[in-house]
């Protein structure tokens, strides 16, 4: 058996938008993604989170099937539009499903994992300019300070930003992701804000004096040159610069990579962003990073390409259901080159898992391919922690079926299936098996 040391953290995710449902109750204002999805085409079968898995409603059954499956942390988010939901408007009353839902969870014995922000913008802060506007910034801190002094001492564990990379590629820059706007300057300035946001919070956190720990939760993807050609590793380089180190480097090096600030001027034009001593806001230190994997990437240089030169080519493993290439070396590779070029940071995977075409059969789902998945992570994971890797846990992606944004309900990743008909929860064998390893505190050789 691979033995996982004491106290590591087993876990499980979600997130507002994807799980509540309830968007009309408790005082809540409207979110960019009740815009995006409640606009026709943007979500897979016009599929929209206003039920979503009515977590909001059915939290303490979903609490008891955390506490029957053993995880020591549950990671989930606050909906910022049942904080702030419309301008001029502070709702602290809005909490009041996070209290009960913290309260449960503690009582339970599960430490609460709080990320501030998962992509649900009120959409009155993206009508005066959203995550393009440096006012944005602000009014995050703003937000934060709310949650840290009303929650602040019942919650130990703070994610600032889920996945700032989605949050302004897929949001502004793609248009694949609220609020769906195709407008590269923005994207950048977005992504910039979002990580000067994430910087004052961090300071915040540390001027309340709070006991806990935060940070930020990244989506990394190792990329690796289709052939040891020169001009392939280069392009994997500069893919690698653009996926990653955007993001890494002015967070835990205070410095944006220099050829991509070339790059995105070039392309997009005075990329003004930045002012003086925001870089030394975006590298307040942080007490871990959290990491976000599934998969990872395979590029060619490709000179046709007009901003990095790169062209992606499929992996030869095998696919999710998201046509994603299962690949669990990338993880280990991952986890060590995070080590290797930032340092001993403590980290906690903070997603990780996989979707397939799961159906029910007997009142069972025998999600076979998702236990061979988790436990070929879990032991890149395991083989990570036998190096001396400073991993302190493991969330789950996720703990049920959701809304999988674009995808809608069309993409099942959870180890509990929601029949979406009835809403009931029906333990997948993931979860049987993800039960007994935390039980075992270890996995098959
Ligand atoms: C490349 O995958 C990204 O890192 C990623 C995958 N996922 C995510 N980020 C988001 O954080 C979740 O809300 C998604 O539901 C989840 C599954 O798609």
């Amino acid at each position: 058996m691979r033995k996982f040391p004491e106290g590591f953290i087993w876990g499980t995710a979600t997130a507002s938008y994807q799980v509540e449902g309830a968007t009309r109750e408790g005082g809540r204002g409207r979110s960019i993604w009740d815009t995006f999805a409640h606009t026709p085409g943007k979500v897979a079968q016009g599929h929209h989170g206003d039920v979503a898995c009515d977590h909001y409603h059915r939290y303490l059954d979903d609490i008891q099937l955390m506490k029957d499956l053993g995880i020591s942390s549950y990671r989930f988010s606050i909906a910022w539009p049942r904080v702030m939901p419309e301008k001029g408007r502070v709702w602290v009353k809005g909490l009041d499903f996070y209290k009960r839902l913290i309260h449960a969870l503690l009582e339970a014995g599960i430490r609460p994992a709080v990320t501030i922000y998962h992509w649900d913008l009120p959409q009155w802060i993206e009508d005066d300019g959203g995550w393009n506007s440096r006012e944005t910034v602000s009014r995050f801190r703003e937000y934060s300070e709310i949650l840290f002094r009303e929650l602040g001492d019942l919650v130990p564990m703070w994610i600032t930003h889920n996945e700032p990379w989605c949050a302004s590629i897929l949001g502004y820059g793609l248009g694949a992701h609220a609020p769906g706007l195709c407008d590269w300057r923005r994207a950048y300035r977005a992504a910039h804000h979002l990580l000067l946001s994430h910087g004052h919070t961090v300071r915040l956190y540390r001027e309340l004096g709070l006991k806990g720990e935060i940070g930020i939760t990244l989506n990394l993807t190792p990329v690796y040159p289709a052939s040891s050609r020169p001009e392939d590793v280069a392009a994997a380089h500069r893919q690698d610069m653009f996926q990653n180190r955007w993001f890494l480097d002015p967070v835990l090096k205070g410095a944006y990579p220099e050829e991509l600030l070339r790059r995105v001027d070039a392309v997009v034009g005075g990329f003004d962003a930045v002012q003086p001593g925001d870089l030394e806001v975006i590298s307040a230190p942080i007490d871990f990073l959290g990491v976000n994997y599934y998969s990872r990437a395979v590029v060619a240089d490709d000179p046709a390409d007009p901003l990095l030169g790169v062209r992606h080519v499929p992996g030869e493993g095998p696919r999710t259901e998201m046509d994603w290439e299962v690949y669990p070396e990338g993880l280990y590779d991952l986890l060590s080159r995070l080590r290797r070029d930032y340092g001993d940071v403590p980290i906690y995977i903070t997603e990780n898992g996989a979707a397939y075409d799961d159906r029910v059969e007997g009142g069972s789902v025998h999600d076979t391919n998702r236990i061979e998945y988790l436990a070929l992570h879990f032991a890149a994971a395991h083989r990570f922690l036998e190096e001396g890797g400073n991993l302190r846990g493991y969330y789950v992606w996720s703990l049920m079926d959701n809304f999988e944004w674009a995808f809608g309900y069309t993409k099942r990743f959870g180890i509990v299936y929601v029949d979406y008909e009835t809403l009931a929860r029906i333990p997948k064998d993931s979860y049987f098996w993800y039960q007994q390893v935390i039980r075992d505190r270890a996995i098959a050789p």
